[in-house]
């Protein structure tokens, strides 16, 4: 039975007149990575796909009704905010199972002017889908999109439902596709040897009290036989990282796609959650093994400053947005495939007027990727890192007209373009990190991506 709800909105979005028309219908079993590979001819460069850690809500977004971006300015976060305000400022979906989502990421430093995959991005890209897909719980929704001048629309309308109906056929019928691993011919470690010198650069710094703590990345340049596609790769971390948030944004031939186990903070009904994520150490090869180094971590000095640099920070963002709010006093263990963390949930019920964004802006980067101070941080971190993060380490998520939205710290990810992918990894170097022990890290945080790209990993 499909059920639709039509709602059409006058709204003013930079003193352009604008209708939004909506339709949501609910559709019958369908797989959300079927919905986005339907729309691999007409709308590749104009997806994106999301699937929170507990599998219990998957965004897929087909083609664009409106796209935000912004370049290189400092209010970046107000600006989307406001845009998305102004365009959804009429609209009443309380209790609407789906809503319009924005979707999109901002980029980790809009500061940083080194050059490479990264040149024509956007500093934040956000985008409202022509055709969107929710998958809650064990319901699915796909609504329609339009957000035009144009006084009379329906003919365009009617265009779109049949535009929908051809892609939701074609996601149903198609047999669920498995995909084969890429097949890779090159792996290169970019700047190798200017990572050693910034980790020892910066440390000997830190030693001099000129910060706390920094994070610094590398990156990876795998070059492919064949040209891999976004659903070849996301199907691939979706299998790989089961445990993780995956997320992947497309923007002409670029996807960002990862893994993340990090969030950044999700908003639900004016309570915020965050996490203090960092602080690392493998998985054992046995289950005795493991515990043992999760116990170590637990007790590591080195890690637990790590650590708590970023807890103070967020307690911080949290004292300031929250009405009240709730931090433990000890981390626990977060254990993924590959690696463990140091892990400290934060929570708390924002002040009436405090907003999602107003907590990304805040929060980011935590120290868990940039530093202490972070000002100080950011200013070493483009000083000696010398490579352009991108999207990396930067907030990546949605939200909907309500406010309600969930942002991750765009982590374990790889910006693919044509036949090459660049795989990026870091950790949080303090007073004393070492530089080979800090290089073998980022071996084990590339992992995840390197295994899903049809890498092999080495120990
Ligand atoms: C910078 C990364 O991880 C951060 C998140 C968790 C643990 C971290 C650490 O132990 O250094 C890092 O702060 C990365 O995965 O590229």
């Amino acid at each position: 039975m499909q059920q639709k709800w039509l709602k059409t909105t006058e709204v003013e979005v930079a003193s352009n007149k604008l209708s939004f028309y909506i339709e949501t219908i609910e559709v019958n079993q369908l797989s959300p990575l079927a919905f986005f590979a339907a729309g691999e001819k007409d709308y590749k460069g104009k997806r994106f796909f999301w699937q929170n850690r507990e599998k219990t809500l998957t965004i897929v977004g087909l083609g664009q009704a409106i796209v935000f971006e912004n370049r290189g300015n400092h209010q970046r976060f107000d600006e989307i905010e406001q845009k998305w305000k102004e365009l959804t400022r009429n609209i009443v979906m309380e209790e609407q199972e789906s809503q319009p989502i924005l979707f999109g990421g901002f980029t980790f430093d809009p500061d940083n002017r080194e050059l490479g995959e990264w040149d024509e991005f956007p500093q934040s890209y956000f985008t409202v889908a022509t055709f969107q897909l929710i998958k809650k719980h064990e319901k699915t929704y796909v609504s329609i999109h339009l957000i035009t001048e144009q006084q009379n629309s329906a003919a365009l309308f009617d265009e779109l439902r049949d535009e929908r109906d051809r892609l939701i056929h074609a996601a149903q019928v198609k047999e669920l596709k498995t995909y084969e691993k890429p097949e890779i011919c090159s792996i290169h470690e970019r700047n190798k040897d200017n990572y050693f010198q910034a980790v020892e650069k910066v440390t000997n710094l830190i030693r001099q009290k000129e910060a706390d703590k920094v994070v610094i990345a590398r990156s990876l340049e795998l070059a492919f036989k064949n040209q891999p596609s976004s659903p070849q790769v996301i199907y691939q971390i979706m299998n790989e990282q089961p445990e993780s948030f995956l997320f992947g944004l497309e923007r002409d031939h670029l996807l960002f796609f990862g893994a993340t186990p990090e969030r950044l903070v999700k908003v639900k009904k004016q309570y915020a959650y965050s996490a203090c994520v960092a602080g690392s150490i493998k998985r054992g090869k046995t289950a005795e093994e493991d515990k043992r180094l999760g116990e170590q971590l637990l007790n590591d000095s080195k890690n637990l400053k790590e650590h708590q640099y970023v807890v103070e920070m967020i307690e911080k963002t949290f004292k300031k947005l929250c009405e009240e709010y709730r931090v433990p006093k000890r981390p626990k263990l977060l254990k993924i495939r590959d690696i463990q963390h140091l892990y400290t949930p934060v929570e708390g019920k924002l002040y009436n007027d405090a907003t999602i964004l107003q907590l990304v802006k805040y929060l980011h980067p935590t120290p868990a990727l940039g530093g202490v101070p972070r000002n100080k941080a950011l200013e070493m971190i483009r000083k000696y890192e010398k490579m352009n993060r991108g999207l990396y380490a930067g907030p990546i998520g949605w939200m909907d007209a309500d406010g309600n939205g969930e942002f991750v710290v765009a982590i374990r990810s790889a910006a693919l373009i044509d036949d090459k992918a660049y795989l990026y990894a870091g950790g949080g170097i303090v007073a004393d990190s070492n530089p080979m022990t800090e290089y073998e890290e980022t071996l084990v945080k590339f992992r995840p991506m390197l295994r899903a790209l049809g890498g092999q990993f080495n120990e």
